[in-house]
């Protein structure tokens, strides 16, 4: 499917990066991963280049193999609610596994980025690997479980999410009427991992409720990523994979009565620039000088000059497999680089925007707003 939308574009903020070695380079301070002031300059900057979202992934279980950033991380949600504060326009979005969270938790946590940002978080709903029964009590969990608790946890979230209607607070102080009780709805599910009354203690947010993205590759995972899923965080390498995934996923998603746009394709790429192939060469070089001898990875498939990079950028979208390029950033410039040398180029060529289109994640995703189970038969 040919794209309808223009190009978005998330940065996966990684403090020291997403390699052994790249915490190494002179100009990368070691303790990014933990830092508050290099998120908040990082968070910064991609608003400066028009960012769709900083984006957070996240690990459940981690030992000495993990990479540096792993071993040493903020939580996602209470580092968010910081950026919030020192941004106003980039969206915001976490990672929680639903395999070791409790829902109505996730729901409030949420619900709660989403109003203190003003309509700008985003849950990123992975199972995870699982490794993290060991550390989360639920060693009485198989594999097996993972994704039908996955399913049941998004429904309870998403209906959470509902219990009030957008008009449910009247504040009048003059009738002394805070809530009109009849707008407030109580959940009552009944899972077999989860039983959650509700209702929820906090009201919808300027964007309705957060964006939902999930990654994963699996049948099941496809099963409900249709259903429930508004954008898919996938593995880039391999453009034939991503074409083929992105397109099964989108015909899932119509099947389940979904319009395909509004399912998001998002292949993160670690993309090296320069302004010529020699200076994205040498860039490349510089990070390859910092692992031990040895330990050789190959050149990114969004590599070189800022005309080709922006070109295979271009391909990508035009033809439906990337309509949200989720960046990882290496090298310490690497964020810089991309705004400095590809944002303008992709621009010119009209694909990406100049200014925000609005102050709501959803609006600036060009996602539907969605109404709240309770009053869309209503309308
Ligand atoms: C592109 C991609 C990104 C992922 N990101 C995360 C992550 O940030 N945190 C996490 O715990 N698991 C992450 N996962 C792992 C998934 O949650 C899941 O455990 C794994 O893919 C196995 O499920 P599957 O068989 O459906 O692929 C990611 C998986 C994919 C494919």
């Amino acid at each position: 499917m040919k794209s309808k939308k223009q190009l978005k574009i998330g940065v996966i903020v990684e403090g020291v990066g997403w390699s052994y070695w790249a915490w190494r380079h002179p100009n990368m301070p070691a303790n990014a991963s933990e830092s508050v002031d290099f998120y908040v300059k990082m968070a910064k900057r991609a608003e400066e280049g028009k960012f769709d979202m900083v984006f957070l992934a996240d690990v459940s279980h981690i030992g000495p193999g993990n990479i540096p950033h792993f071993l040493s991380m903020f939580e996602g949600v209470t580092i968010l609610s910081a950026l919030s504060m020192a941004t106003s326009h980039i969206g915001l979005a976490a990672t929680i596994a639903t395999s070791y969270a409790d829902p109505f938790t996730v729901a409030r946590q949420m619900a709660s980025l989403d109003k203190i940002s003003n309509g700008r978080a985003a849950w990123n709903a992975v199972t995870s690997n699982s490794g993290g029964l060991a550390n989360y009590s639920r060693r009485h969990l198989s594999k097996e479980d993972l994704y039908p608790l996955n399913k049941e946890f998004i429904e309870i979230v998403e209906g959470l999410w509902d219990s009030y209607e957008d008009d449910a607070f009247v504040r009048d102080k003059e009738s002394g009427i805070f809530l009109n009780p009849r707008k407030m709805h109580q959940l009552n599910y009944r899972g077999k991992y989860f039983s959650v009354d509700g209702p929820l203690n906090i009201s919808r947010s300027p964007q309705g409720r957060p964006v939902i993205f999930q990654a994963g590759t699996s049948e099941a995972f496809m099963n409900i990523a249709s259903k429930h899923a508004e954008g898919v965080f996938i593995n880039g390498d391999d453009y034939n994979y991503a074409k083929q995934f992105s397109e099964e996923l989108r015909r899932r998603a119509v099947l389940a009565g979904r319009a395909p746009e509004d399912l998001l394709i998002m292949p993160s790429q670690h993309i090296i620039v320069g302004r010529t192939e020699t200076e994205a060469n040498e860039k490349f070089l510089e990070l390859q000088s910092l692992s031990p001898p040895g330990y050789r990875t190959p050149k990114p498939l969004f590599f070189g000059s800022a005309e080709t990079v922006a070109d295979r950028i271009e391909h990508w979208h035009q033809t439906g497999t990337m309509d949200v390029l989720l960046l990882r950033q290496e090298h310490p410039s690497g964020i810089d680089d991309f705004i400095d040398l590809v944002v303008p180029i992709l621009q010119e060529k009209g694909i990406f925007r100049s200014e925000y289109e609005s102050r709501t994640l959803r609006g600036n995703l060009g996602l539907p707003f969605l109404e709240n189970r309770y009053t869309k038969d209503k309308a």
